[in-house]
């Protein structure tokens, strides 16, 4: 497959061009002009929209996604997404922080699963191991039929292989919802744009939010220089901030660019496996500090600007299914390694960094196009034991858009009995 591609010229140019009005923005997008709409991208769509359905995003929204949500009852009337009400959105940081600290009961699906998954793999016509460490596709099965020893099979598999996908997917977002559900607490984020009626099912949705307009390569940072229109997501991993951060993602994108926006993982087991045995030796045990993507009110010093949530969480990880150690630490949202000096802390937490991020043979790049036009295609991933990262180089407007559902997992823990995933396998060289 191939196609022809002409990059628009922005950059300082560029900005210099009077703001659009929203409305202007909104027909920019349908006229796909990606120059006049990066030019507003700063303040985004997303920004300021009132409580509520968005009417505005009904204009944009991808056929393939209004028929999905058609066929699933999914009331659009009052428009699309669903934008929390500000008064339900904490504004002050203990507020913010106290959310879910207090833990809840979780169930660990993937360990009662038969490591053989011999229900799941025999209802599938072809199991695809995409690299030798990450990342697996599963042809021929449909993810709204599973029985639940599949899916605490599939919890095992995405355990195991870090990310799995599925394309040509029928799913509606209440079945994916459900799915979410079955495998731990459904992530409520206070924040996020979402499905109307169905408060677990976030939407992830670059023309809506412009996002990756105003992104430039920022390997060092989110939100870089805003000079180039293209650039990819800075690697992460989801919802670190939480006291019970994140296990299972559900991403199911239904309006797939023709050429590009490919997702790139990381493994975390993989990347503790590149470590020598002395670095290993010190990190197991020790801690990091994690912080949450959004900022808010500090009480006490209310002038001091946006603060993050913080958490300890320890940044070699034992995987509760695989038993597994796998490297903890994400660009976005790791500040610091407890017990080290500052500038300690920051050497060692960018060497770790990239080797997560610099290492082809632990990734893999996946590109969502279905094989029948009108499905969609699903990727499940664990956060336990990954970073991923989206790469925004479709051309200009083309639509891409996706409902996410995350299911929280197990306060993190370190085992000191436990294996890296090379030595669990038998595959250490020494
Ligand atoms: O759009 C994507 O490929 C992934 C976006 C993302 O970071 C997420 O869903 O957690
Ligand atoms: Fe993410």
């Amino acid at each position: 497959m191939s196609q022809t591609i002409t990059l628009e010229k922005t950059g300082p140019e560029a900005a210099q061009l009077k703001p659009l009005s929203v409305d202007q923005q909104i027909e920019a997008i349908i006229k796909k002009d990606t120059k006049s709409a990066y030019v507003h991208s700063q303040s985004t769509l997303s920004k300021g929209v009132p409580t509520g359905g968005d009417p505005r995003g009904l204009k944009i929204l991808p056929e393939t996604t209004r028929k999905r949500f058609e066929e699933a009852g999914i009331d659009l009337s009052k428009g699309y997404p669903y934008v929390p009400n500000k008064n339900d959105i904490p504004i002050f940081l203990d507020e913010a922080t106290k959310i879910r600290n207090d833990g809840f009961p979780f169930v660990e699906r993937g360990v009662n699963a038969d490591p053989e998954k011999k229900a799941f793999f025999g209802a599938a016509k072809q199991v695809i191991n995409l690299t030798t460490k990450v990342g697996t596709e599963i042809v021929g099965l449909q993810l709204s039929d599973l029985t639940d020893q599949q899916k605490d099979e599939l919890a095992l598999l995405v355990a195991e292989r870090v990310v799995v996908f599925f394309r040509d997917q029928k799913l509606s977002p209440q079945k994916q919802l459900e799915l979410g559900q079955y495998w731990g607490q459904v992530e409520l984020h206070p924040q996020s744009p979402r499905v109307p009626g169905l408060p677990g099912v976030g939407v992830i949705w670059q023309n809506y939010s412009l996002g990756h307009l105003s992104f430039k390569n920022n390997t060092f940072g989110n939100f870089g220089i805003r000079d180039a229109v293209y650039g990819s997501q800075t690697w992460h991993t989801d919802l670190v901030h939480e006291f019970q951060p994140a296990g299972i993602t559900h991403l199911h994108n239904d309006a797939i660019p023709e050429l590009g926006g490919d997702t790139i993982w990381s493994s975390g087991y993989a990347a503790y496996d590149k470590l020598s045995p002395a670095l290993q030796k010190f990190l197991d045990g020790k801690e990091a500090i994690y912080f949450s993507a959004h900022g808010y009110i500090d009480r006490d010093d209310p002038f001091s600007g946006p603060k993050k949530i913080e958490r300890r969480h320890p940044i070699i990880r034992t995987h509760p299914s695989t038993g597994w150690k796998a490297l903890f630490v994400n660009r976005s949202m790791t500040k610091s390694i407890v017990g080290l000096e500052p500038p300690e802390s920051s050497v060692i937490l960018n060497y770790l960094l990239d080797v997560l991020e610099k290492n082809a043979d632990i990734q893999v790049r996946f590109n969502w196009k279905p094989t029948k036009p009108g499905y969609g295609t699903s990727a499940i991933w664990d956060n336990r034991v990954s970073v991923h990262s989206t790469v925004w180089d479709y051309e200009g407007l083309e639509p891409r858009h996706g409902t996410r559902v995350t299911s929280l997992a197990e306060v993190p823990f370190f085992d000191a009995e436990s294996k890296s995933q090379r030595e669990a396998l038998g595959l250490s060289l020494d």
